[in-house]
């Protein structure tokens, strides 16, 4: 570990304690207080990381810096009960000497917290020993910063702020526990997601799959759509005419302000899309017109032991029906929701067998309703024209090289756009449970508050769609099938699909609640997150739990802009003329 040649000492710990932001218990969080020279060597930020002596010898305490304010001693106990004219005489001289510097009348409080890491002769351990107060503080410099923080050989998503260096995180691992971006709108969510999906097409084997419901996804990874075999599937009907085709879909998408000057180059390669046949449409069947699920199964069997008609003689098997699916749902983690596959038809033999043993007659309703579920299990589907979800699973599914990687789903209205999200992570995820496949799936969920809400309802299909995502999150690993979510709102989504995501981005949430919630979910200081207040537009603090990245640093840096990234490529694929050369 190198540091920097300024250093420090611990002077204060103090100890802060909150109600948790759901009001039922409580929080507390360490601070400690290290006092920093005021000196223009001092090359301090918000995120820096400092190393302080421990009781355990040869052992340091990694802090993170949350916040710094400058201090001059001549200030300690002003306020307003001293005379007007004292205070503005005192001031003024301090004012002077700031300018002067070096002066050991001020230094830096610099408020710092414990991130669980200890620097030992061997390494970097998780772990916690409590630091010597009045003990010198050291400050990592850039190269042992970049060593502890940023993952070896991983993928550059931006720069860290107040660092300067690239920051480098582990894509395979970040998608393999789920990515949530956090932030309010006009923070750059959708820069940012665009940005890490150009990421993972291009460093990972991942298949990205869109819901899209703001239309703007087909811009942001237009370059990605015209390179590589990908699908925009909308539920929208284009003209078989290229030319109205073309101009209904510039009219339907926004194009961000500063692609305007390249319109003409954005509207030919549309047309191209549209033209090599990538833009097709989604059939989504009418409601009610969909595939059987094992919930209506169960109502099914529960009808007919309810059912007066039923024989008396037949109402212990269909009981024993429903014990049997229920068993085997509760064992093999079968949701209400899964579409009824194959996978029944042991426990339909099962039955069969048990009336035959009880003489019952094989005209019995039993056996012809046992039949008819049979015959509905084993039906190849009926082989239809449109594309529809079936089909956009198996492609998705699709093992070959060839097949497509990039599925932008648009869809403007939202009550469809939930049932979809529900019926095709069902299909796809039943899909891989029969045929096994390595090939990670990654589904990016923007404006997450729509699908994922707290408060879910049967009415407008909120319950679907959030049930079909919290399974996504929680057993979509073992499958390979991972998540992204983005929303403005935490306090909206339903707080079990927030706790499968690992790594966290993180801009400008104004409501303190939502803030506490990620302080909370992460053990990160409230301090630290109150900084990203001041972030700008595309700036970032990147939390991981045991994913992006080596240790568990909250990290603040600068994203790259998507839409230069987007040009770029357009230009080097030949899809724009570069820039006239202003010189
Ligand atoms: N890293 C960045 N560098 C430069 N510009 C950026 C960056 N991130 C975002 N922007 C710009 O900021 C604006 C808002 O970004 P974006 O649309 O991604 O925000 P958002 O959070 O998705 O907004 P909304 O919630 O309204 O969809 C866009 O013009 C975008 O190009």
């Amino acid at each position: 570990m190198e540091f920097e040649p300024v250093t420090g000492r611990l002077r204060e710990v103090r100890v802060i304690t909150r109600p948790t932001a759901d009001g039922r218990s409580s929080i507390s969080f360490r601070n400690f207080v290290v006092e920093m020279p005021f000196t223009k060597e001092l090359n301090l930020s918000i995120g820096s990381l400092l190393a302080v002596e421990t009781m355990r010898p040869d052992t340091y305490l990694i802090l993170e810096v949350a916040d710094y304010v400058p201090v001059h001693y001549g200030m300690i106990n002003m306020d307003g009960s001293i005379p007007k004219e004292i205070r503005d005489q005192v001031m003024e001289e301090v004012e002077r000497s700031w300018q002067r510097k070096e002066n050991p009348e001020m230094w830096i409080d610099v408020f710092t917290y414990p991130i669980g890491y200890l620097a030992t002769p061997e390494g970097f351990r998780k772990g916690y020993v409590p630091p010597l107060p009045g003990s010198m503080v050291r400050i990592l410099n850039k190269e042992s910063f970049k060593n502890f923080v940023c993952a070896k050989d991983g993928v550059d998503i931006g720069t860290v702020i107040g660092q300067g260096v690239p920051l480098t995180i582990n894509l395979n691992k970040a998608l393999i526990y789920h990515i949530g971006i956090f932030a309010f709108t006009g923070s750059g969510k959708s820069n940012l997601t665009a940005a890490l999906i150009r990421r993972i097409l291009r460093y990972t084997n991942a298949k990205v799959v869109i819901f899209d419901v703001s239309m703007e996804y087909s811009v942001l990874l237009l370059d990605q759509l015209l390179t590589r075999n990908s699908k925009i599937l909308t539920t929208d009907k284009y003209p078989p005419d290229l030319s109205l085709s073309t101009r209904k879909f510039m009219r339907t998408h926004v194009i961000p302000e500063d692609l305007e000057e390249i319109r003409k180059d954005l509207t030919k390669s549309f047309e191209e899309l549209l033209r090599e046949g990538k833009v097709q449409t989604l059939y989504v069947p009418p409601q009610g017109v969909i595939n059987m699920t094992y919930g209506d199964l169960l109502k099914l069997v529960k009808d007919q032991i309810e059912d007066k008609y039923t024989a008396f003689s037949q109402k212990p098997l269909f009981s024993l029906m429903l014990k049997k699916l229920d068993a085997f749902m509760r064992e093999n983690k079968v949701s209400k929701e899964a579409l009824l596959d194959a996978d029944v038809i042991p426990i339909i033999e099962e039955i069969e067998s048990e009336g035959k043993t009880a003489g019952l007659k094989d005209n019995a309703v039993i056996f012809s309703f046992l039949s008819t579920l049979r015959s509905y299990v084993n039906s190849e589907t009926v082989e239809t024209e449109e594309y529809d979800v079936e089909k956009l699973a198996i492609d998705i599914l699709d093992r070959e090289e060839s097949s497509p990687r990039l599925f932008i789903l648009e869809m403007s209205n939202l009550e469809e756009a939930r049932e979809l999200v529900a019926y095709l992570i069902d299909e796809v995820m039943n899909r891989r449970k029969r045929s096994f496949s390595n090939t990670p799936i990654l589904f990016v969920l923007d404006e997450a508050q729509e699908f994922i809400p707290f408060d879910t309802r049967q009415k407008d299909k909120s319950e679907l769609s959030s049930n079909a995502v919290e399974k996504l999150l929680r057993h979509g690993r073992k499958y390979h099938l991972h998540g992204l979510i983005s929303t403005q709102r935490l306090a909206y989504l339903n707080t079990n699909a927030l706790q499968q995501l690992h790594t966290y981005f993180i801009s400008v949430l104004p409501r303190p609640y939502d803030r506490q919630l990620i302080s909370e979910t992460f053990g990160i200081n409230d301090t630290l997150l109150d900084r990203t207040l001041d972030l700008e537009v595309g700036q970032w603090l990147l939390v991981s739990f045991k994913a992006s990245l080596p240790h568990d640093v909250p990290v603040f840096f600068n994203a790259p802009n998507n839409l230069t990234e987007l040009r770029n490529e357009l230009e080097k694929s030949g899809s724009t003329n570069p820039p006239h050369d202003t010189k």
